[in-house]
């Protein structure tokens, strides 16, 4: 049997009782590390779980999963992906590939950035397309993210924006040694995202969004001392320090409920603002 178990968001407890039961019944571990990130690590999953995790890179799902799939068909492996396995990440490609050999799969699910949009006070019937925003470098500034918020706000729709995590290719060197040595991984903050959001407006210039459009930024979803939620203009979230990684941003459509308005004002960064823009951009 293979099971893809979702890890939720946080840190080793966030795994549901049934995930767990799984992780015990199986010969081999694989931690998908590249797609998200829990806040503790590996060695505390590993005591909590009782099993030895395998680090599962993006070239070994994407290029050898048949080494994960190994003797699935007689032995339980585990597959554990941070979040939920379906959660803005898919690993179909595994799926698919473990039922053409014939090896049961059972998915596990668990808590996603997905509850992002709950927990900040929107509804889910008002959210639109969800983006990615991806670090440019000086010579790649991939924009189709801004014609989908577009999209979503010609609409009145929200936008939830996922925020980038940059794992480093190993070195040539290490490669040849057959030895894998990741530098450590970069995630993008909400103010990074801000900029680059600022950038492309810029250029395309089509006043999709503005430095005073109403924002919700999000960091560490599901941490119960840690987690943090700042609603305000995108001016007023750029100046804002949300502290360490993982970090989303959702875009406030026009399309708001009653309700989202007075439960987004227990997170506002000032609450007079607040009141101010809703009046202004709301009418209410
Ligand atoms: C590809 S998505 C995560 C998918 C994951 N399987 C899930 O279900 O949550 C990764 C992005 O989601 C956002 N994210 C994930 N966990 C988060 C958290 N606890 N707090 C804030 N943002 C988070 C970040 O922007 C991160 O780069």
């Amino acid at each position: 049997m293979l099971y893809i178990i979702g890890l939720g968001l946080c840190d080793e407890t966030d795994i549901t009782v049934k995930g767990l039961e799984a992780i015990k019944s199986c010969e081999r571990v694989y931690l998908e590390a590249y797609t998200s990130i829990l806040m503790v690590p590996k060695e505390k999953l590993e005591k909590f779980y009782g099993k030895e995790l395998i680090i599962a890179d993006r070239e070994m799902v994407e290029s050898q999963s048949d080494e994960i799939l190994l003797n699935a068909n007689s032995l339980n492996i585990a597959f554990l992906v941070v979040g939920d396995p379906f959660g803005a990440t898919t690993h179909t490609d595994l799926m698919i590939r473990a039922r053409e050999l014939n090896i049961p799969v059972t998915v596990i699910h668990n808590a996603s950035i997905m509850n992002a949009i709950g927990a900040c006070g929107l509804q889910l019937y008002n959210f639109g397309q969800t983006i990615s925003i991806p670090f440019f470098t000086d010579t790649w500034k991939p924009d189709s993210f801004y014609d989908r918020i577009k999209e979503n706000r010609d609409l009145g729709l929200h936008t939830l924006c996922l925020l980038d995590i940059k794992v480093k290719e190993q070195s040539i060197e290490n490669l040849a040694r057959g030895k894998k040595i990741y530098e450590p991984p970069r995630y993008m903050t909400i103010n990074k995202a801000i900029e680059q959001l600022f950038e492309i407006e810029e250029t395309r210039n089509q006043k999709v969004y503005t430095a005073e459009s109403l924002a919700i930024g999000i960091a560490r979803l599901g941490s119960s001392t840690d987690q943090q939620i700042k609603v305000g203009t995108l001016n007023q979230l750029l100046s804002q320090d949300f502290g360490s990684p993982l970090h989303s941003l959702v875009i406030v459509g026009s399309r708001v409920h009653i309700l989202e308005i007075d439960f987004m004002r227990f997170f506002a960064i000032d609450k007079q603002s607040y009141n101010e823009i809703v009046k202004k951009d709301y009418d209410i």
